[in-house]
């Protein structure tokens, strides 16, 4: 585990930087430049939205992991208010954008879970049980930083169409303060935690790094699919 005496001086970056293909092939992904463009197909989406639900219940309740293994209380509130925060506004949000899709709270409920989702999700849950809180915390890193990522990204660049864009609100939902500010947390949170870990233990939350974002590919690869 981390010494002092080895600490290197890692951070977030060198965990993008360590797997960067793959992090581009996420961000990048087809689904994401077609979403921007508008010219992805409305099935792709609504599969991925239904899936999202699952997936946002599961995120929660990682989340729920991290209050456990939160060691002392700054730890513990901060925990708390992520699970907040995904249960009263992600959530709530979610639940609302699907209707408007037409997709119901009881469909939703409802829902056969897809493999995708359910690998994803379990991966983040075991490396939570299986580590401490920073494996946690990397293993959930492609998501909310990722997230970000992509809505800035979207919104930055000029081939995106926003004027009649069915998925504008979606984009613009993670690039708002809300999301926005989380995600500041989490790096924030992750560049402390990462500059005290020796090399060994870097390429070992490395490897975590590595197949969220491999199960995040995934899970844009299935709502192409759906199509
Ligand atoms: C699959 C997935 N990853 C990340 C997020 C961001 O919360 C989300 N809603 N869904």
């Amino acid at each position: 585990m981390s010494t002092a005496s080895a600490a290197t001086g890692f951070s977030f970056d060198h965990l993008r930087q360590r797997h960067a293909g793959l992090w581009q092939a996420y961000i990048e992904h087809e689904f994401v430049c077609r979403l921007g463009k508008a010219s992805l197909p409305e099935a792709s989406f609504r599969h991925y939205l239904q899936q999202d639900y699952r997936f946002l219940i599961h995120f929660a309740r990682a989340w729920g992991l991290a209050v456990y293994k939160s060691p002392d209380l700054f730890e513990l509130r901060r925990a708390f208010d992520a699970l907040k925060a995904i249960v009263d506004t992600e959530l709530e949000l979610h639940v609302g954008f699907c209707r408007q899709w037409g997709i119901s709270e009881q469909a939703l409920a409802e829902l056969e879970e897809a493999r995708e989702t359910l690998a994803y999700t379990r991966f983040v849950l075991d490396c939570g049980h299986r580590g401490d809180l920073l494996d946690l915390h990397v293993a959930l890193a492609p998501c909310l930083i990722g997230y970000g990522e992509i809505a800035n990204r979207l919104l930055a660049r000029s081939t995106t169409v926003l004027e009649g864009n069915p998925y504008r609100e979606w984009i613009e939902m993670y690039a708002g303060e809300d999301f926005q500010s989380a995600m500041h947390d989490e790096l924030a949170w992750l560049d402390r935690a990462l500059a005290g870990v020796s090399r060994e233990r870097f390429e070992q939350l490395a490897a975590l790094f590595r197949d969220a974002t491999r199960l995040e590919i995934d899970f844009w690869q299935m709502g192409l699919n759906a199509a």
